[in-house]
């Protein structure tokens, strides 16, 4: 399987190889059998030590933790961390032999042509922001404002706005869009880091105006109207008034937005006035094809 995946890269000159495995094995012999290509060989398993050896012997390794997650999952999660480390580019072409039917079996090879809008952030990413807020907090916001991106309510796509770190200057340039659910509330029903709490926060998402969270984690008011002056920034054209008050306010104060966009479910990071992140919903992001197998009828009439 692995000679016909070399072959077909060669005859596409696609951008590399991906080898999905279920644990460690013999990676002399691997390199052995890709040494014809000049393009990186991929190899990924769930275990970082099962990779012990790889990387002397020539190969890329990538460790995925997903062990338990389907097989396009794990395909998925792949090309994701070998874009994100730029091994392959966002919009490159792929060969991918994996264990499609049977565990610990290299029986399948695709052919994957990778979209360009492919971009999720990453741990890495996070760490570039993580100097006004710490990376706990920052995450949890992206992760729920995702969630809000690619869920909306009811069915009914929701666009909203997390201004998080800074939050005594932040409260300076905000004031109510109407009576706000969170304020005099215990911090035990305003912690974001809690799954209860996001539920709660998913609902009044729904209304006007932007959450304010501290650095911490705690939503400090919500539904607030922000008043920040827009002279001083350069956008892309197109985004509206959430979009550039959620840009404004990180050029006024230390804290970081986190916007969801009602149109387009994207979440946009701002930092300093400047478009730091920018994630589309994953699962817009590939294009699978699902696999259609039928395996075929024990004592039918053949
Ligand atoms: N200055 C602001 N502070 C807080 N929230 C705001 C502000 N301006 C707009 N919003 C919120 O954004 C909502 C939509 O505004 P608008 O359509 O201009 O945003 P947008 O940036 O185009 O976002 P979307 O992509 O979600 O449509 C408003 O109903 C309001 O809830």
């Amino acid at each position: 399987m692995i000679a016909v995946g070399v072959e077909l890269l060669n005859k596409r000159d696609g951008d590399a190889l991906l080898l999905l495995l279920d644990g460690s094995t013999d990676w002399i012999r691997i390199a052995g059998l890709v040494a014809d290509i000049e393009k990186p060989v991929i190899v990924a398993v769930d275990d970082p030590a099962d990779l012990e050896g790889a990387a002397e012997a020539g190969l890329v390794p990538l460790a995925l933790n997903k062990e338990k997650a389907p097989v396009l999952e794990r395909l998925q999660e792949a090309l994701l961390e070998a874009a994100a480390d730029e091994v392959i580019r966002p919009n490159g072409d792929v060969v991918a032999v994996y264990s499609g039917f049977q565990q610990g079996r290299l029986d399948s090879i695709s052919y994957l042509q990778l979209d360009e809008r492919m971009r999720r952030f990453t741990s890495r990413d996070l760490q570039q922001i993580e100097s006004s807020v710490p990376l706990k907090t920052i995450k949890a916001v992206v992760d729920l404002a995702v969630d809000i991106g690619r869920e909306g309510r009811e069915g009914k796509a929701v666009g909203t706005l997390f201004v998080v770190g800074d939050t005594r200057k932040v409260m300076e340039h905000a004031s109510d869009s109407g009576v706000d659910p969170y304020r005099g509330y215990n911090k035990s029903f305003r912690y974001l880091l809690d799954p209860k709490v996001q539920e709660d926060a998913k609902e009044i998402a729904q209304l006007d105006g932007a959450f304010i969270v501290s650095a911490d984690g705690y939503i400090e008011r919500s539904r607030q109207m922000l008043e920040v002056s827009h002279d001083d920034l350069k956008m892309t054209k197109g985004l509206g008034s959430r979009h550039w008050a959620a840009a404004a306010i990180t050029l006024k104060t230390k804290a970081v937005s986190v916007v969801v966009s009602q149109s387009t479910g994207t979440v946009r990071l701002y930092q300093n006035g400047f478009l730091i992140l920018q994630i589309v919903p994953t699962n817009k992001a590939i294009k699978w094809q699902e696999f259609s197998f039928e395996p075929p009828q024990a004592g039918g009439d053949d």
